[in-house]
């Protein structure tokens, strides 16, 4: 079967104390309620640190400098209706203190205590990554 590949690019946000930030998809959305790295698809003309500084801004409200995103792993993950690619970047300074602004809920989540939190089935591998750390 044939399925649009969809490219997200999302982020590994560290605070100092080095938790991660999630955020719970809200309802409505596809996947709510599940815990996911915030980010976003790619629109079309978009490089991927570009969409992630601007699905950054909407979604915390935070402004990061595309240079300190830094590349750390990614998925690859066929779901039923379209194959997501989603490389995840490392990032741990950023302006503006990360607000839930489109009525998500928000946790910082000590690495060990990832997989504590349901997620989206791609994201499984990456909490595994990320727990090792
Ligand atoms: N942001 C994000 N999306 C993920 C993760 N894991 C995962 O499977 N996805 C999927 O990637 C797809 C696109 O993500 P998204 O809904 O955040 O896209 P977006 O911010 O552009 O939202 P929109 O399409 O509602 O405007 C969704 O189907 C989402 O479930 C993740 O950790 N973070
Ligand atoms: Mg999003």
């Amino acid at each position: 079967m044939t399925r649009p590949l969809v490219l997200v690019v999302a982020a590994a946000l560290y605070d100092s104390e080095g938790r991660i930030l999630l955020a719970q998809r809200p309802a409505g959305k596809a996947m709510a309620g599940l815990w996911e790295f915030p980010g976003g698809k790619v629109e079309a003309g978009e490089t991927p640190e570009h969409a992630l500084v601007r699905e950054l801004r909407e979604e915390l409200a935070i402004m990061v400098d595309e240079s300190l995103l830094e590349p750390l792993t990614f998925t690859s993950f066929a779901y039923p209706d379209f194959h997501l690619l989603m490389p995840l970047y490392r990032c741990c300074a950023w302006s503006g203190e990360p607000q839930p602004a489109e009525g998500q809920s928000l946790a910082w989540v000590a690495p060990r205590d990832l997989h504590d939190y349901p997620a989206p089935a791609a994201d499984i591998p990456l909490f595994d990554v990320l727990s090792d750390n």
